[in-house]
């Protein structure tokens, strides 16, 4: 069971591809309340501070350069067992092994441009969150 928040990011690609309603209508249908949101763009020493504990991965340089080719939409989610759950709602981080039905599977286009981020722990999610929201951002 992990807590009550988790953080979230509708990723260039999907915002490209006018998919933002439809991505937010899967989140608030599956239980999620938006507690802060925002469209902004990462510049890229953002995109580098964000994604620091990939910086070794060979993909670093294609992840950096895709999360900064457009706007995005960040958001703090609560739900119980939020990360958890909103890993499970946004399925595998390759579209091709997601399950039917979630959010990678419908939306994504490939394991690099997958549509939306989900944190992986309580404590990322408030590192990320933070990262993106000051507390009077947050509701
Ligand atoms: N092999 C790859 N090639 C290109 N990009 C990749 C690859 N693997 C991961 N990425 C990109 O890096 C991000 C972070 O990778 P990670 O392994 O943490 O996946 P994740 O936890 O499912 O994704 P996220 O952290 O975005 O929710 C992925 O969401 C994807 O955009």
């Amino acid at each position: 069971m992990t807590g009550n928040r988790t953080f979230t990011m509708i990723k260039p690609d999907a915002v490209e591809n006018g998919h933002i309603g439809a991505i937010l209508e899967k989140i608030t249908a599956a239980g999620f309340r938006i507690v802060a949101m925002k469209y902004t763009q990462l510049s890229k020493r953002d995109a580098e501070e964000f994604y620091a504990i990939h910086k070794e991965r060979p993909f670093f340089g294609e992840l950096v350069e895709f999360m900064t080719r457009g706007p995005i939409v960040p958001a703090i989610l609560e739900k119980d067992n939020a990360v958890d759950d909103f890993r499970a709602l946004i399925g595998a981080t390759n579209p091709a092994e997601a399950a039917e039905g979630t959010i990678r599977k419908l939306f994504a286009t490939s394991i690099g441009e997958n549509a939306v981020h989900g944190s992986d722990s309580d404590e990322n999610a408030a590192i990320e969150g933070a990262f993106h929201f000051s507390g009077r951002e947050v509701f």
